[in-house]
């Protein structure tokens, strides 16, 4: 069994620890922390024998906590990773690695430093069915070379930390490495387009339009859109020379009565992504417990995600063509995005 602390019990790490006590195999929970204290205190309650520490770094230099899960808010993770990786210990960390370029250059340079994979980051759509299902067509080469790429990211409401800026660093960056993945390439420069505000956005810049160039020269649009009221809507479509090739519709149902056909949309990433999480931890679980490095999304993937993403916000403050340059690959991260 492996022994899994989590740092923040809020939604996704709830989610991710119900997941790991009661869907996953080889794995039990032994530690929380939370800074809101009672929150992690009512979470322990349902796990027998978990220890509620009273800091993350605690928690990190617990001798049964064998590796860490850290879900608490994107500007807090470079410190939890780093005690991570001062322990050699595995670290599983939420999107995003952190949330400047430099913080993740310096996970970068610590795990390089350690000189063996320590870290994943939890970019979960390279694991769910439907892109993997788009990825194989691109890859086949049915619809001629990729040449664009449309994507939708529209959430119902927004969390309690989101910003104006948080549009690019937590909802975009999601499509920032699936884009990286899906094309195989590297970003090299972003625009954003800003349409008319959405009464429902307040001070928000809602919705948005976020241009992505790739090295070898396909754009990728995506509208992001964070209040819209009527679900959880992720779409996505590749033009290529030749054909076309879209998400399917991910409700397992469509219900045709009174002149209409409908379909369920998801509520939140928690249902959209369900399976999509179970997969990405359970094969971190699995890698790691054989002692083996993580398999999945690397701290160069998380460092490449945050350079683009600080020139998306220099771009949403009002730059116009936004290059971005990634330093040298370390050869400990080899395999292409
Ligand atoms: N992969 C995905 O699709 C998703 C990823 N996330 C990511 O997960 C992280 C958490 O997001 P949510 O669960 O939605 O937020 P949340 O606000 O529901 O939960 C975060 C928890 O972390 C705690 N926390 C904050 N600072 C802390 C610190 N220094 N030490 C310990 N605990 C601390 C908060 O008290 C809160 O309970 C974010 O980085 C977010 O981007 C969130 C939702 C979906
Ligand atoms: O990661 C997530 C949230 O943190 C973020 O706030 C949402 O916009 C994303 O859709 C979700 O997947």
């Amino acid at each position: 069994m492996l022994r899994i602390g989590v740092i923040g019990t809020g939604m996704i790490g709830q989610d991710h620890i119900r997941r790991m006590t009661s869907v996953l195999a080889g794995v039990e929970v032994t530690a929380v922390t939370d800074v809101d204290v009672e929150t992690a205190k009512r979470v322990a309650d349902a796990l027998p024998g978990a220890v509620v520490h009273g800091s993350g770094e605690d928690l990190i230099a617990d001798p049964g906590v064998d590796a860490v899960v850290v879900c608490s808010w994107g500007p807090t993770h470079e410190q939890y990773v780093l005690a991570c990786i001062a322990a050699g210990k595995q670290v599983f960390c939420e999107k995003p690695l952190a949330t400047t370029e430099e913080a993740c250059r310096r996970i970068v340079e610590a795990e390089v430093g350690h000189g063996r994979r320590l870290v994943q980051v939890g970019y979960m759509r390279r694991y769910d069915a439907a892109y993997r299902a788009l990825k194989a067509v691109v890859d086949s080469g049915r619809i001629g070379a990729p040449l664009m790429m449309h994507c939708a990211h529209r959430n119902p409401g927004v969390p309690s930390y989101y910003e104006k800026e948080s549009a690019i660093t937590d909802t975009a960056v999601h499509e920032i490495d699936m884009v990286r993945w899906m094309f195989g390439e590297e970003i090299v420069a972003v625009r954003v387009l800003v349409p008319r505000k959405s009464r429902n956005g307040g001070d928000l810049q809602d919705p948005l339009l976020f241009l992505l160039e790739l090295a070898g020269g396909a754009i990728v649009d995506v509208e992001i859109s964070v209040n819209i009221r009527y679900g959880y809507d992720i779409r996505g479509e590749v033009v290529g020379e030749d054909g076309t090739a879209a998400l399917g519709e991910p409700s397992p149902v469509m219900v045709r009565g009174g002149g209409r056909l409908a379909m369920p949309v998801p509520a939140d990433w928690r249902e959209r992504f369900i399976r999509a999480y179970d997969v990405e931890l359970q094969e971190w679980i699995d890698s790691i417990a054989a002692g083996g490095p993580p398999v999945g999304p690397s701290a160069w993937d998380g460092y490449a995600a945050a350079v683009v993403s600080d020139a998306g916000v220099a771009a949403l403050r009002g730059g116009d063509r936004v290059g971005v340059t990634l330093m040298p690959r370390p050869a400990l991260y080899e395999v292409a995005p």
